[in-house]
């Protein structure tokens, strides 16, 4: 199986990220680790540990991280994910505990107890723990087998006309992540758009009529409300989910091998994750995005997920 650590800022998409990531054979979830984005990091955090009560997740370490960006003043998401970070379902008190270490520390730990080239980072949020974990422990860089996250965009911003919210929100960090040598895979918005919860995909979840199904389909429901309303979309996009997606089954997506970096000095342009698809692509190029969505391979690794879950003890 493919070894993974999700950093996460449960939201919604997050946390079917978090459900396709436990419930697929194919993936081996060793921790869950939180940063400030969608919501504050209490927020996000509580939500984290709710999703693993849904969906009976035990023995994987949950580790909250950074509070706030490197550089910048937090900026959350509520037009989309409400006050809670996570509203619609009711969120049941967790009872776990969380690991006592920082986020950063069990990232670092996890990957310098593991063989190199084991562990996949998959962030979904912000990346300032990921950044931070780099430059705490230089070593990580070479023994991560790669990065793949959700963020940025080659021709779409959300949270500017030219910036994704991953990204704008700790772009010193996503500059530092987006620029070290692993491999790196930028799911954006390009592709991430592509994974609207349709009605027809909404039917097929609520059929496997589970607690952790209805609980996404309580998800679905506000998160379609919230995108309509703040961004006129007819369906919403299940971003983070991609992400994990692609590590499972990498024939979900296309990728095109292409220079990337992160803008800190534009006007209009800070945050924006630029793209040089001038070709040839350099021989040393180390980064990727992702272009087209295999939706249907796409949904069914997620009922699968959801199926093989079941009605958690
Ligand atoms: N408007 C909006 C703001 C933030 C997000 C979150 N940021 C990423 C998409 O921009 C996803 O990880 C999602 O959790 C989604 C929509
Ligand atoms: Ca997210």
């Amino acid at each position: 199986p493919r070894k993974i650590i999700l950093d996460c800022d449960p939201g919604h998409d997050d946390a079917i990220a978090i459900l396709l990531a436990h419930g697929n054979a194919q993936i081996e979830l060793l921790a869950v680790t939180t940063v400030v984005g969608n919501q504050t990091l209490d927020k996000v955090t509580r939500n984290a540990l709710a999703v693993a009560e849904i969906a009976g997740i035990v023995g994987v370490p949950f580790a909250a991280g950074c509070p706030r960006p490197l550089v910048r003043t937090i900026e959350v998401a509520p037009d989309i994910h409400g006050e809670s970070g996570m509203d619609g379902p009711e969120l049941p008190e967790s009872t776990r505990e969380l690991d006592g270490r920082h986020a950063v520390d069990l990232i670092i730990d996890t990957i310098m107890a593991s063989e190199p080239g084991e562990i996949t980072l998959v962030p979904t949020g912000g990346l300032t723990n990921i950044a931070l974990a780099a430059r705490k422990e230089p070593r990580i860089v070479s023994r991560v087998r790669e990065v793949v996250l959700m963020g940025g965009g080659f021709h779409v911003g959300n949270w500017s006309a030219t910036a994704e919210f991953n990204i704008i929100i700790d772009p010193e960090a996503a500059h530092i992540v987006f620029n070290e040598s692993w491999p790196l895979t930028m799911v954006g918005l390009d592709l991430t758009h592509q994974a609207l919860a349709t009605p027809d995909v909404r039917a097929r979840i609520d059929a496997i009529d589970t607690t952790p199904s209805r609980f996404v389909g309580e998800l679905l429901d506000f998160f379609a409300s919230t995108y309509l309303e703040a961004q006129g979309f007819a369906h919403p996009p299940v971003h983070d989910p991609c992400a994990v997606a692609y590590v499972i089954d990498p024939s979900v997506m296309t990728v095109r091998k292409t220079p990337l970096d992160v803008e800190l000095a534009g006007t209009l342009t800070l945050g924006m994750t630029v793209a040089d698809f001038r070709s040839p692509a350099p021989d040393d190029c180390t980064t990727q995005v992702a272009v087209d969505l295999d939706t249907d391979k796409f949904w069914a690794l997620i009922e699968d997920a959801l199926r093989r879950i079941g009605e958690p003890a």
